[in-house]
Formats: structure tokens, C-alpha cells, sequence
């Protein structure tokens, strides 16, 4: 099976026409993992949406296979990319079933309801996500974990080709965290090219696969994850100093404190 590759050209991006980044070029093929480091205010969630054409690059070009997704409608991005954005992502007065089957609306002609196809592919992503036994519950009601969860589940009901997810750890505790990045990297060796943003670069190390900083409008460095999250290009990024120690589960980053 050849596996669909994503590839970022010289995008530049920046809001109503000012730029804040870049020559930014990265590529990706579905099944492998991309984790986007950079600090507060370095344009991630803004980079992102260029890529899925939230807001229009101001240059540069996004490819699927060599096609430039620049002329793409609305649902054949949706059947494409899936995006779990920052933070909630929103309020869902719905059961999780019923949100999760949501996803399902790029793959809908207009005015069609769900049939059985969108209903096995609801019910595929709860199980992918070990939430079945949550499909009940309203969403409102949910923890952080949980919501995050359901969310990556419904971006997983458009059975997309890549996930892009901005920082799908914020706000949840260690357990859940892990959790959460267990089931991404479960995903990825199940064939879906994950793009997603952290703050945490020993997440990257979790996930392994490939890393990018984005740091001052630019790519400060793009490669395996073990090249690119070091203690220089961590003292660049975020002005302190790191050590990166090897341990029994991988490798970790220690700051300095003193
Ligand atoms: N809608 C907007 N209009 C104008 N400027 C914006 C808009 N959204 C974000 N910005 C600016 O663009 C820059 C990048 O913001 P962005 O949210 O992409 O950064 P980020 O790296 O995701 O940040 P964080 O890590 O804090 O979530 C910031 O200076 C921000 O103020």
C-alpha cells in the first residue's frame, strides 16, 4: 500500500497579511509522527491553520501527493485532514456517540443523514479510543481527559489520512497525558501521519518519529526526534539550560535549576 505523504513548501503564514513565519518546509507520510516545539506566541496554532486552510497562507504551498490543497472544497479537507484544536475545542451539547458521529459530516452529502457506513465508523473510533463505555454520557460532562478523548475520537470518525492536533495534552493530568499519547502513537502505527504541537519536548521523545522548532519566524531545526530535541537547540528555543539523560524508558529532559 503506498501511504499518502503531506508536504509544506516555503509556507510563509501570518495574520491579515502580515507574516510571522517563514520558509517554512516539512514533509510527512502518513503512519510516521511529527511533533511542532516552539514558545508562547511562536505561531503553531497559526501555522496549523494554514495548513488546513482555516486562514489563507500568505505564501507557500501545502501538498497531499504532490496536489496542492490550496483548490480543495471544504469536505475533501475534511476527508483528508483531521483537527483536534487547542483547549477544549469547544461546547458539544451532545452525547459522545452523537458527537463523534458528527465527524462524520465531510463524508455526508448535503441533507443525507448518517447511515450504517458513518454509524460503524462512529463506533470504530470510540473502540480505537478505548471510550465506548463513555458513548452515553453528555459531553458537558466529561473530564478534561475524557473530553480530550472524544474529541480525538470524532477527528477520527472523518477516518482521515493525517491528525493534526494543537497541544492535546494541555490541561490534563500525568495519567492522562501519557494516556493520550499512547493511543496517538497507536494511531500513527495504525497509518495515520500525526502533526501535533507541544510544549513538552520530552513528549516528543515518547512519541519518537520526527521533531520541528519553530522559533523566531523561522525553522530552527527539523529532523529524527533525537536530533533535533538537544540541550543547545533547547537553550535556543526556550532560554535555558537542559540536560537530555538517557533512561530505562527512553530519553528525558532535566532543566536546570540553579
Ligand atoms: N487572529 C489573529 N489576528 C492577529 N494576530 C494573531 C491572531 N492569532 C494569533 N495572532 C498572533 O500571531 C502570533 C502567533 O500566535 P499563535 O497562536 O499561532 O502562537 P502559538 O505558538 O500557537 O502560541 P501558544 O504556544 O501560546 O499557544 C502571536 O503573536 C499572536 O498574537
Amino acid at each position: 500500500m503506498t501511504r499518502s505523504r503531506l508536504s509544506v513548501e516555503e509556507l510563509v503564514i501570518g495574520h491579515d497579511g502580515k507574516p510571522i513565519g517563514r520558509d517554512i518546509s516539512f514533509s510527512l507520510t502518513a503512519g510516521e509522527t511529527l511533533s511542532l516545539l516552539g514558545p508562547n506566541g511562536s505561531g503553531k496554532t497559526t501555522l496549523f491553520k494554514s495548513l488546513l486552510r482555516l486562514i489563507e497562507p500568505i505564501g507557500g504551498s501545502v501538498r497531499v501527493d504532490g496536489q496542492d490543497v490550496g483548490g480543495w472544497s471544504r469536505p475533501a479537507m475534511a476527508r483528508c485532514f483531521g483537527y483536534v484544536p487547542q483547549a477544549g475545542g469547544g461546547y458539544f451539547p451532545f452525547s459522545v456517540r452523537e458527537m463523534v458521529l458528527m465527524g462524520r459530516t465531510a463524508h455526508l452529502s448535503a441533507f443525507a443523514s448518517p447511515g450504517h457506513r458513518d454509524q460503524d465508523a462512529a463506533e470504530a473510533a470510540l473502540k480505537q479510543l478505548g471510550i465506548t463505555h463513555l458513548a452515553e454520557r453528555p459531553y458537558p460532562q466529561l473530564s478534561g481527559g475524557e473530553r480530550q478523548l472524544s474529541l480525538i475520537a470524532r477527528a477520527l470518525a472523518q477516518e482521515p489520512r493525517f491528525l493534526i492536533l494543537d497541544e492535546p495534552t494541555a490541561s490534563l493530568d500525568f495519567g492522562n497525558q501519557v494516556r493520550v499519547l499512547q493511543q496517538i502513537r497507536r494511531l500513527a502505527d495504525s497509518g495515520i501521519g500525526i502533526v501535533l504541537s507541544t510544549h513538552h519536548p520530552d513528549q516528543a521523545f515518547m512519541l519518537g518519529g520526527r521533531a520541528i522548532l519553530l522559533r523566531d519566524g523561522g525553522l530552527a531545526a527539523s529532523g529524527p526526534v533525537s536530533e533535533v530535541i538537544t540541550p543547545p537547540h533547547l537553550k535556543a528555543l526556550y532560554g535555558i539550560e537542559v540536560q537530555v539523560l538517557e533512561t530505562a524508558e527512553g530519553r528525558i529532559c532535566v532543566p536546570h535549576y540553579g
